[in-house]
């Protein structure tokens, strides 16, 4: 932090940075994992950073929560199990359980201190992760995939970015697990970085769950304080013949998602539609 100003500076992204005014560092912490950093800013709220890198802001993380969560819910007829790998910040188990259909949400998220984090500084996204539907597991989505085969209708990886302790997150076994672990007619969602600056690691992804699913496409939502303000998912069906661009249920109380945007998230830019459609 210079002169009061956050900078998220990485080698992910060279030569660009987001920079959000701070008003109060509210928590510095080594996890076992990872650099936790919270801080007050002057327009976004509180801000977890993990790394150095932005995880959300109280302004505008609903987007995110919002899309990576209803794109695969709203598409599956009747979602009931569901799991989520990461997302400790509690923000996806908020948005899972406006669908009255779910029965239960498993949450595994590998560092505790995330959990016990958000809690405290992110309310509004982690206060449902006290809801009698949900149980928290701390520990390695990889084993806990492994130990509950064909169990989910929708798992939905809300991970932070291919370097570090999601790395794996990003590779073919972890999306083999994720394919043995669902229901027949099973979704999944993941976190699937930004058309401007990982296009050639979205492709492959895309044409790597492209022989692991029937259906696999890349969707996207805009939010102001990830890289060039704009991430995407990835999100693939076991249903052959499902499509996931129509929404099949109704979500209520959302400030992002709509049937409408739903549709238009899968509708991409010329130059990411010839790489990642024509192949
Ligand atoms: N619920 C927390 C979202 C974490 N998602 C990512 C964090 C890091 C970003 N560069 C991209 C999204």
């Amino acid at each position: 932090i210079v002169d009061g100003w956050f900078r998220e500076i990485s080698s992910q992204w060279p030569g660009q940075a987001m920079t959000l005014k701070v008003n109060k560092i509210l928590h510095v912490e080594k996890s076992l994992y990872q650099d936790v950093l919270v801080f007050e800013s002057q327009t976004y709220g509180n801000v977890l950073v993990l790394d150095g890198v932005i995880q959300c802001t109280e302004r505008d993380e609903f987007s995110y929560q919002e899309m990576i969560t209803h794109l695969p819910m709203a598409s599956h007829p009747n979602p009931k199990q569901v799991l989520v790998i990461g997302g400790g910040d509690g923000g996806v188990v908020r948005e899972v359980l406006k669908h009255d259909t779910v029965e239960s949400v498993v949450l595994c998220d590998i560092d505790e201190a995330v959990i016990r984090v958000s809690k405290q500084y992110l309310p509004h996204m982690s206060s449902l992760l006290a809801d009698p539907r949900v149980t928290v597991y701390i520990g390695d989505g990889f084993k806990f995939l492994a130990d509950n085969q064909n169990t989910y209708d929708v798992i939905i990886t809300d991970s932070s970015d291919p370097v570090g302790p999601a790395e794996s997150l990003f590779q073919k076994p972890y999306f083999q697990l994720l394919h043995d672990a669902l229901a027949p007619g099973g979704q999944i969602s993941t976190q699937c970085e930004c058309l401007w600056i990982h296009l050639p690691l979205i492709n492959n992804l895309r044409a790597m769950t492209k022989g692991l699913f029937q259906v696999s496409e890349y969707a996207y939502t805009t939010i102001p304080t990830y890289p060039s303000g704009q991430i995407g998912f990835l999100v693939c069906s076991k249903a052959e013949g499902r499509n996931l661009r129509e929404p099949v249920q109704t979500v209520k109380g959302t400030r992002y998602y709509n049937a409408d945007v739903h549709r238009a998230a899968f509708v991409l830019p010329e130059f990411a539609r010839s790489m990642l459609e024509d192949g």
